[in-house]
């Protein structure tokens, strides 16, 4: 069925009317129709996620088409200037290339656009679209372009609009003009031209290429570019074939069970317990998987659906080298090349696990852009995907990145939750009160949850990073102090600034010194199943010496934001009640540091 694109909105009445539309525009250029991008980004929160929103520019700066892309955010942007294909390259989400149409020279002139999808249009009047004028259909007859990339637009209303189609047989119609009364956009002419252009439905139609998906609530989503899209499209995929394949699942299993050395236990913690005087408190032990963190969990999984789609290479981020050591663990296990991409401060920081992984035959790339830490470290993991994407596969660390990735990394986690729900109930027959895990991407901390978001009685709280303190500059806390943005292939909450820019994040912990947060995350603490606290360097330095005395486990930095937040959670709970930690990696990775800045521990 063809697409419909409402364009030109500026009220809400007029979005809401546009809500079975598969597509709505916001004009940038100059024109009547002109909207800020403040202004945009109001008006797209009224319409439904399954809706592409489309941003029209005439001769836009990269900066001010990027800075639009992510603060409304749009999924698309259509050009009606002379943009150079060097933009349309650049630009991270589809693009839609406009062409006047007056002769079958213009017709000649589409075969040779790079961009996603082509609009036709007549030639602009008082601004370069938008004039309500129709050109003439039959110039359309003989063209050699893909109908699929074929957007029809100039003059259409919903009395020409089913000829329009029959004659072009596009993929999208385009209206603007045709839906306004007296100059502004007209609720009734919405609906009908809508009606009219579907065939009496008003049903949105529902195609992969074009609707976004993998999206929890505003988040998430598939933000790449085009390059990366057929990959990005294989994954998904291969995922869902192999999520219901019982034989994908058993390996899977097989390798948790033999090789990682799960289920891991799920100890009572009975000095800190008593030490706090409050809740009886559990903590499950990801620092007892082999390689020390939960990172092995999504590793395992992710290379053998690698394996199963015949890629033989693998491309990772690291940012405290968990993960990086997880991966290059699996791909000597299963003999796959493997190069891991970290921050050059990073490196510094975690010295002992880039040995590791060298150890262990994966190639290390240090990463000297930006703040030289996990946001560059998977800026460039990507870059590299990008250019060897036939052979390698991206194993994503975190619940971050593109559709299917935040879904299949809390999949493969989610084995924490599950392991602990069936625990808790054989050790006290209830569910826990209350769970605390730390959130940087937030991979232990989702998979920790997913089984437990039904389970209304038990609370559930992320810990993220404060760093310095989350008024200072120098922090991680994404969600206390962050906003909607695109980061790495997904809408999600990015610390940034007035611009766009995305900033630097600082937190003690390698592994939270991000300044995103997965797109899961985000959309849980948007309707409060989820509450994030943050927790500071000093916080956890101090629960990393408390945990190492009172229960003989040394937790990782990352771990020790989650603890220092339980003993807070645990002020105001009483003894009947159940609390349970996720004790997401060991300290050894950070003994250096732990020496530096505990030195004269007595
Ligand atoms: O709508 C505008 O004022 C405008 C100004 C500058 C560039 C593009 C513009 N609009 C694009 C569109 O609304 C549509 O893509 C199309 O041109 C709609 O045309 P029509 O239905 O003839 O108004």
């Amino acid at each position: 069925m063809t697409r419909v694109k409402i364009c030109g909105l500026m009220e809400e009445q007029h979005v809401k009317a546009a809500s079975s539309a598969d597509a709505i525009g916001f004009v940038f250029a100059p024109s009547r129709r002109r909207v800020s991008i403040e202004r945009a980004q109001e008006l797209s929160r009224l319409a439904d996620n399954g809706v592409q929103r489309i941003g029209v520019f005439v001769n836009a700066s990269y900066e001010e088409i990027d800075k639009a892309v992510k603060t409304v955010p749009l999924t698309m942007v259509q050009f009606h200037g002379d943009e150079p294909d060097e933009l349309i390259r650049r630009i991270e989400v589809p693009v839609i290339q406009a062409f006047s149409i007056r002769t079958s020279d213009d017709v000649e002139k589409l075969n040779n656009s790079i961009a996603d999808y082509v609009l036709v249009d007549a030639p602009g009047t008082d601004y370069r679209g938008g004039s309500g004028h129709v050109f003439d259909w039959s110039l359309l007859e003989n063209v050699e372009l893909d109908h699929s990339r074929l957007i029809l637009a100039g003059g259409l209303n919903q009395d020409n609009v089913q000829a329009a189609i029959s004659q072009t047989n596009p993929f999208m119609v385009d209206v603007s003009s045709g839906v306004e009364t007296d100059g502004r956009k007209d609720e009734v002419k919405i609906q009908q031209f809508i009606l009219q252009a579907k065939g009496d439905s008003m049903e949105r139609t529902q195609e992969k290429t074009i609707d976004p998906v993998g999206f929890f609530g505003r988040y998430g989503g598939q933000f790449v570019p085009e390059t990366l899209m057929k990959a990005v499209k294989e994954l998904e995929a291969a995922y869902e074939d192999a999520k219901n394949d019982d034989e994908f699942q058993k390996e899977y299993h097989h390798y948790l069970k033999e090789y990682v050395g799960r289920e891991q236990p799920l100890t009572f913690a009975a000095r800190m317990t008593e030490a706090w005087g409050g809740p009886k408190i559990y903590l499950k032990r990801e620092d007892l998987n082999h390689t020390g963190a939960h990172k092995v969990n999504n590793a395992i999984g992710q290379a053998l659906l690698a394996q199963r789609m015949g890629k033989r290479k693998i491309v990772a981020e690291t940012g405290a080298g968990q993960h990086g050591v997880a991966t290059a663990t699996i791909c000597a296990l299963f003999d796959l090349d493997c190069v891991v991409f970290m921050g050059e401060e990073d490196i510094k920081r975690q010295q002992l696990n880039v040995f590791r992984m060298k150890l262990l035959g994966a190639r290390v790339e240090s990463v000297t852009k930006g703040s030289g830490t996990l946001k560059d470290a998977v800026n460039e993991a990507l870059r590299y995907w990008v250019t060897n994407v036939e052979d390698t596969h991206y194993l994503i660390g975190s619940a971050l990145g593109p559709h299917p990735f935040p879904t299949m990394v809390r999949d493969f986690q989610s084995v924490i939750g599950k392991e602990t729900k069936q625990q808790i109930l054989e050790k006290e027959g209830r569910l826990p009160d209350a769970i605390v895990a730390c959130v940087g991407g937030g991979s232990n901390a989702i998979g920790m949850f997913h089984p437990f978001v039904e389970d209304a009685s038990v609370r559930l709280i992320g810990a993220e990073a404060a760093g310095a303190g989350v008024d200072t500059d120098r922090h991680a806390a994404t969600l206390t102090k962050g906003s909607e943005g695109v980061l790495h292939g997904a809408m999600m909450k990015i610390l940034q600034d007035d611009a766009g820019q995305v900033q630097e994040a600082h937190s003690i912990s390698a592994g939270l010194d991000y300044p995103g947060i997965g797109p899961e995350h985000a959309y849980l603490a948007d309707n409060g199943r989820v509450t994030y606290e943050a927790i500071t360097d000093d916080e956890a330095l101090a629960s990393v010496i408390e945990m190492s005395r009172l229960e003989g486990i040394i937790p990782a930095l990352e771990s020790a934001h989650a603890i220092a937040e339980a003993k807070k959670q645990a002020q105001s709970m009483t003894a009947d009640e159940i609390l349970v930690i996720c004790v997401s990696g060991r300290g050894d990775k950070d003994m250096a540091t732990y020496a530096e800045k505990l030195e004269g521990l007595s």
